[in-house]
Order: structure tokens, then sequence, then C-alpha cells
């Protein structure tokens, strides 16, 4: 982190300055996390930037924003969904961080009510679950509405999800539920669902996700309510809006009524009299956080009378009588013994400190992450360091830094790879084209025959936009893999010849008939003969896209010229360098990263074997005689049954013809599928031509 000025040494200027910059920064970090559920940094890191902005401004109040932090809750409501107008706001706590600021909270409390004698103040306390908030609306009884809580005064209308989730009631039963009532509370997901929703993801080739927080918001968050309902989310009800009657008189009466109508509410949820019952209560909370089973990430004390909440009243985010004592990152120091090399799915090269085993609040830690090489060197670490390591909430382990005077005679420093330790490709840093700078990711190059990229790129090679092969999906090719049947894109074509005998054998398991296994063998055979574009696009190379691909290929004519110009260019022929470059729309990028598959001589080799069963066509541009719509600007419109848009707007390519995306007086054919809606109309209003699929099949002749 850079070096920061202390808030009382801030002009003026420095100080509206850095107040911009952390609205700003805040309300990015505050789209990624609720509107996205994808955190990019740290709560912890988060909750400082939130702290700044406090400081300042208490130092500063004059040059309080329109746009602060402070003023908002969460986010705007995403698009898609149906928006709901909270009744009541739903607003944010405001936070402690020391037991001081928690006696700090008391004292303002009895200063607020001093002049009520006798008074004894009491709270509840109660683990702070980390989900996200649901408001859910009963109506005599009966749930007719949920949303989150959006940016406190606008949700997401999330009924339909939230009717999939057990523990949340379609109706409530006792004699004292009022008519009308809003229970909020939170939705999460537990330790034991999120690890095994990661292990489905991962084993179907998917991305997966970070923690249980960001898994239950995702999953609550989905259009298909089906979805939803695969994901075994729960709820624990702590909370309400609007209601036509209160079952009681203070909080703790009201949860007590939560549960009797039929909801989950949290079992360790007590009532504290003191700042030293409050610390107690939160040690205890602590102590037990490692074993719940689900996340929490910190303690709430709330005022327990609802007549004083209501006196306390609120500031513009948070309730005035209401604090989140949140849980400390947890830190703990112990011997880096080595530093392993992981290749993921796309070949990004990651450092994985090996740690001496040592528990941080209360999880044994071995493995932590060390992000990247400039990580590494930043932080100083050597291999025989004693390191300092931080948990923060349900983030994996991160190493801080080494402990200097703790560092062994003997410590080493660790050369970063430069080949894949899986595959031996070199692995490469891309320069940025636009920054000049390295890449903090080192990659492997071997795209084709990485065994840690392999399922990836199968799927990839199998893809619509590639092959394409009919009855062989992402799902299938990666069962092929896991089986062994599979391990590169040229086994594909050589499955019927090793492999006939076990497909007899697969006869009536797993749906796997002769019929089956005939269709598949000719599906895969009738694919033989990919379009140039489409072969260069499924070799999976980074950075190369259908439209990319489409490039060389137009500009090659064949998979071996194009090939030989990047094999040229690596040698160091500058003519075949430049002619790469001088591809309109193609960049320094794209031709480091053909240049460095091409060099590689295990991708070279997997060619060779592919080349060996397949034979890209020749891509030829037709000329006007040869093709009737050379020239001519061809719009698609409506769903097309043969073709993907993208297929569609290739052959019209290849056939000389100028794709456009909207009708104009310059359109000399309308291809309309089935659904064409206002470009149809607006070609026949302007004398367009029109045509439907098998129209165009017919007039180029296919
Ligand atoms: N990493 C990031 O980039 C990033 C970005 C934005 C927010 N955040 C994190 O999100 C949180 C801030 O968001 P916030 O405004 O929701 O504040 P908050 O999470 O600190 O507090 C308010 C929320 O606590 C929850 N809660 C759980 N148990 C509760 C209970 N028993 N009683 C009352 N409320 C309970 C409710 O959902 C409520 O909305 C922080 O933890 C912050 O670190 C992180
Ligand atoms: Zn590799």
């Amino acid at each position: 982190m850079t070096e920061q000025k202390q808030v009382a040494d801030l002009s003026a200027d420095e100080a509206a300055q850095e107040l911009a910059f952390l609205a700003t920064e805040i309300a990015k970090h505050d789209a990624a996390y609720h509107q996205n559920d994808a955190p990019e940094i740290a709560d912890a890191a988060y909750d400082e930037l939130r702290k700044r902005n406090e400081a300042i401004e208490a130092a500063f109040p004059d040059l309080v924003r329109d746009d602060s932090p402070t003023k908002r809750v969460g986010f705007a409501v995403a698009d898609g969904f149906k928006k709901v107008t909270h009744r009541v706001p739903m607003l944010s706590l405001g936070n402690a961080f020391s037991d001081e600021d928690l006696s700090d909270f008391v004292g303002r409390a009895q200063k607020f009510f001093a002049k009520d004698a006798g008074l004894e103040i009491a709270f509840t306390a109660e683990p702070k679950i980390d989900g996200l908030s649901a408001s859910l609306r009963y109506e005599n009884g009966i749930f007719v509405q949920g949303a989150t809580r959006g940016d406190g005064s606008e949700g997401e209308d999330i009924t339909e999800n939230l009717k999939t989730i057990k523990d949340i009631p379609q109706k409530l039963v006792g004699d004292d539920v009022p008519a009308v009532f809003e229970v909020r509370g939170e939705v999460y997901m537990s330790h034991a669902d999120f690890e095994a929703l990661n292990k489905k993801l991962e084993a179907e080739g998917k991305q997966t996700y970070v923690n249980p927080r960001n898994t239950a918001a995702g999953s609550l968050r989905q259009l298909d309510s089906n979805i939803t309902a695969s994901r075994n989310l729960k709820f624990f009800a702590y909370a309400w809006g609007d209601y036509s009657a209160l079952p009681a008189d203070t909080q703790m009466g009201v949860v007590e009524a939560f549960s009797r109508w039929g909801f989950k509410v949290n079992p360790l949820m007590r009532c504290v009299k003191s700042v030293e019952e409050m610390v107690a209560h939160h040690t205890l909370i602590g102590e037990q956080r490692a074993t719940l089973g689900y996340d929490i990430d910190g303690v709430v004390y709330k005022l327990d009378r609802l007549d004083l909440q209501a006196r306390w009243g609120f500031v513009a985010r948070a309730p005035r009588w209401a604090i989140a004592f949140k849980f400390p990152a947890e830190k703990a120091t112990t011997i880096l013994e080595d530093i392993e090399i992981q290749v993921g799915r796309t070949g990004a090269l990651t450092p994985v400190a090996k740690l001496k085993p040592v528990t941080v609040g209360g999880v044994v830690v071995s493995n932590a992450t060390l992000h990247n090489e400039d990580e590494i060197e930043r932080k100083g670490v050597m291999i025989g360091d004693t390191v300092t390591i931080q948990r923060a909430g349900d983030v994996i382990p991160q190493v801080l830094g080494p402990v200097l005077e703790k560092r062994p005679a003997d410590a080493k420093a660790f050369d970063f790879p430069t080949h894949c330790p899986i595959c031996g490709s070199p692995a490469e840093r891309e320069i940025n084209e636009k920054t000049g700078k390295l890449d903090a990711v080192r990659r492997c190059t071997g795209e084709l025959i990485c065994p840690a990229q392999a399922v990836n790129q199968l799927k990839h090679f199998v893809s619509r936009d590639a092959l394409d092969i009919d009855g062989l999906g992402a799902k299938q090719v990666a069962a092929f893999y896991e089986e062994g049947r599979i391990k590169f894109a040229a086994d594909i074509f050589t499955l019927r010849d090793r492999d006939a005998e076990s497909f007899k054998k697969l006869k009536d398991q797993e749906g796997w008939g002769a019929t089956s296994v005939r269709k598949l063998f000719d599906a895969i055979d009738a694919c033989r003969m990919p379009e140039l574009d489409k072969f260069i696009f499924a070799l999976g190379i980074r950075h190369v896209g259908s439209t990319t691909a489409a490039m060389f290929a137009k500009n090659y004519g064949t998979f071996e010229g194009f090939m030989a110009a990047c094999v040229a260019a690596g040698d160091g022929d500058a003519a075949a360098r430049e002619s790469l470059l001088s591809i309109d729309g193609i960049g320094e990028t794209v031709v480091q990263s053909v240049v460095g598959f091409f060099a590689n001589a295990q991708n070279r080799e997997a060619i060779d074997a592919l080349l060996a069963e397949v034979k890209p066509l020749e891509y030829v541009v037709a000329s006007a005689e040869e093709s009737p719509v050379a020239g001519k600007t061809v719009v698609f419109t409506g769903s097309l049954e043969h073709m993907s848009r993208s297929e569609a707007k290739a052959m019209a390519e290849r056939l000389g013809a100028k794709v456009a995306g909207s009708v104009s007086a310059k359109t000399d054919l309308l291809v309309a599928g089935p659904g064409a809606g206002s470009k149809l109309k607006k070609a026949q209003d302007l004398g367009v031509e029109t045509t439907d699929e098998q129209g165009w099949f017919d007039l180029v002749g296919r």
C-alpha cells in the first residue's frame, strides 16, 4: 500500500481530492460486490477505504459530497429484475472495530437516555451472518413478495427465488400473526453446500465461486428460480420492515415471535447488559465461529427495547441504536517451507505458499496464495522465511510478508519458473499493448497440449463457433477426457479406430445404444473438413476469437499459409511479422500470442497429429462471377434455424458480400427468419429484396 498522510496533515484541496477518489473507488467496489456478486478486494481492505472516508469527512465536514459513500447503502437494482420499493428502508449498520468502539457506543446510548432515571439499557447480541439480506412480505400470513436490499429504498423482486428456500415459510402459523408483516433476515449458504457446489462446478469445468456469501448472493439473484432451487440456500430471520402490528415490544421478543411463526432464528442470540458482557459474547461467538458450518463476520448489538430504538433513531445509512462489531482479520506466523506452482485451466501459473501447518481463526492452514511473481518480489519472501499470514473472514489465506529478524542464513530466493511445470512449455508474460507493461500473470503457451488446460481446450474445440460436433458437447467431451478416451483434440478423430470395441460395451449403459454411438462417429466424420476460420478458432489460441480467426483465414487462405507466417515470425522473419501485423484489426497482443503458440514445438506436434485427421478447407472468397451476392450488402434478422448468426455472417463474407447490422436504402438483401420484426418492415417499406433462410441457401447454391 502507498504511504498515506494522516488525516490531520491533509490540506483542504488534498482532502477534497481524496474524497472524490474514495467516492468513485467505493462505488466501484459496491457495484462489484452487490450487483455482480464478485468482489475484487477483501472485505477488510474495503472497510479500510470506508474508514478513511469517514475520518476525512469528520475532519472536513464542509467537503462531504452529495455522492458520499456515507449517504448510500448497497447498490442500485440490476437489470432484468422487477423493482420493489421498500416501504421501510433497508439500511446498513455502523461498525465497531475494537472494544473501545463498543464502549463508545454504549456511552452514546447512556448519554442519549441520561434523563431517564434508573433506566437499565439492554442490548441483544446476534451473530452477523455473512450472506445477503432479504425482505419478505406476508399478508394475512401468506408470503406474497420478497426482495433484496438493493440501494436500501428499492430492491430486486426475487419472490419466486425466495419461495424455493425451505427455511422461508409460505404461510405463517400462530394466532398473533399480524395482517401485514415484513420479515427481514439473511439468506446464506452453509460451508458444506458451498464446497459441494464448487466440487460439482469444478467437475463440469465451470467457474467456481470464491466464498459462500457471494455464492448465496449469486444463487439468489438469478433470473431462473430453478437455479436458486438447486442451491439449498438457508435463512435466518432477525429484523422487520413494514407491519400492521408488532408481536412484542423488544428486539428479543419479536425474534422469538419469528421462531413461533415458523422461521429459523439464530441460536446464538443473547441479551447483554454491559460492555463486559458484550465483549465476552463477542469472544464466545468468535471461538465458535470455525465450527458453526456457515460464515459470520462479526456480532451485531441492538438496543433491545423498541421504544428506545425509535427514540434514538437513524443516521443516513444506518440505525443509531445498532452496531456491528466485525471480527478482525486473523493473523499468524509460520514457516514458508516451499513455493509450488499451480497451473490453472487457462494456463495461468499461480505460486502457492506451502506452509508449516498453523491454526488461524480456528482453521488449520497449510497453503496460502502468493498471487503472482511480482507479488513475491514485492513482499520479498524467501523459502525458509518465517512469514505472517492472514485469513480475512472466509477469504483464501494470504501471505503478508516475511519476519525479517527470523530469516535463516540458508533462506532461498524463489526462482519463478519460465516453463510450465505440467507440460514443460515455455510460460510467458504478455506485454500489454496499451501500457507497454508486462502482464502480472505468467501463462503456459502449451494451449493445445497442456494437461492443465486440456478440458477447457477440448470444450472450446467442440464449441458452437468452433468445430460444433453434433452429440459431442462440452459435457460429453469432458466426460471422455475423464474416462481417458480423449486427451488431445486429434484423439476425437481416432476415437472410432481406438475405442469402437469399448463403445460397444457401453451399449445400454448411460444411454449409449449402438445407434447413438454410430451417430456420434458419423458426426465426427462430418467435421473432418472444417471451414478454415472455424478450425483456427478451435485451436484455442489466446486472444484469437472467431472474428480474429476469420481475419487470418481470409488473409492467408490456407492453414499452412497462416501457420508458415506465424512460424517464420517466431524465427525472426521481420517480413512475416509485418504481414501478420498489417492485417486490419490485428494488433501486437494477438501477434505475440499466435507467434508464441506456433513457436511451441509441442503445439506443432499436436497440430501435425490433428492435420493427419482433419483437412481444413481453403478459404476462398468467391469472385463476382461465381457468387450471386458478391459486392452486395446483406442483413440477417429473426432466428435462423440452420446456422448461427456468426456462421451466416462468415458465409456471406466468404461469398463476397458485406454484412450490415441494420436495414437502410443501401441494403441489397434482407434474410429474415421467424420472429423478424422492425427490420423486415423497414425493408418492405424501402422496397429492399427479402428472402428466408431457405431462399438464401437456394440463392447461394448450398
Ligand atoms: N470486498 C468488497 O469489495 C466489498 C464491497 C462492498 C461491501 N463489502 C462488504 O459488505 C459489507 C458492507 O455492506 P453492508 O452495507 O451490507 O454492511 P454490513 O454488512 O456491514 O452490515 C449490514 C448488513 O448486515 C447483515 N446482517 C447479518 N446479520 C445481521 C443481524 N443479526 N442483524 C442485522 N443485520 C445483519 C444484513 O444483511 C445487513 O444488511 C461489509 O462487510 C463490506 O466489507 C465488501
Ligand atoms: Zn502447460
